[in-house]
């Protein structure tokens, strides 16, 4: 059977996604509702703002079924504030969703103000090339627990991680050509 892969689609990057998909040949769904997330192989988090998408998350009484989905053993790819929202962050504001997919905990804005917004070459886990990734008000990996493995860093900082079935990325793969790292989620799904 073909795979087909959501993007949660409140708020944020989410067409980039979806064409990122549909160019590696991938049947790609946007997921606004629960019955979307119904015959999903796995599901894509994309960047935006992290408050905002968790704040809709719940409005749209998707909290639940995502943690169902996850715990039915289904992958989750989280960019940016996709990566916030998968953390197991324990430090944050209480309203603030984050839903504990990989234990790490995160730095939101962890590249300042200064240079808010940069793009990298970047060497990415076993992959034979650099990746093309471009960072946008970056959060960063604090800290990682166990299971968790870093797959690239930049100036000693964690901006890439996964254990078995997610992947989370400090920057954005849609924003580029560079479909490397989709390729490198999609190997999660059985
Ligand atoms: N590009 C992004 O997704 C930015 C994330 C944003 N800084 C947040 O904290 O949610």
């Amino acid at each position: 059977m073909a795979k087909k892969i959501g993007v949660l689609a409140l708020q944020g990057a989410v067409t980039e996604h979806l064409q990122a998909l549909n160019r590696l040949g991938v049947a790609a769904a946007a997921v606004k509702t629960p019955a979307d997330l119904d015959g999903l192989d796995g599901l894509i988090i994309p960047g935006g703002e992290s408050t905002a998408i968790g704040r809709l998350i719940r409005e749209q009484g998707l909290e639940e079924p995502l943690r169902a989905f996850f715990a039915s053993g289904k992958a989750v790819f989280g960019t940016c504030a996709g990566l916030i929202l998968c953390s197991a962050d324990r430090s944050h504001a209480p309203d603030e969703l984050r839903l504990g997919f990989i234990d790490i905990e995160v730095e939101r804005n962890g590249f300042g103000r200064q240079i808010d917004s940069f793009e990298a070459l970047l060497p990415f886990g076993d992959l034979p090339e650099p990746v093309e990734a471009v960072f946008i008000r970056a959060p960063y990996i604090r800290t990682s627990g166990e299971g968790v493995r870093a797959l690239a860093s930049i100036d000693g900082k964690i901006v890439a991680a996964e254990n078995d079935r997610v992947l989370v990325t400090a920057f954005h793969p849609e924003l580029t050509d560079d479909l490397s790292v989709f390729s490198y989620f999609l190997k999660k799904i059985g």
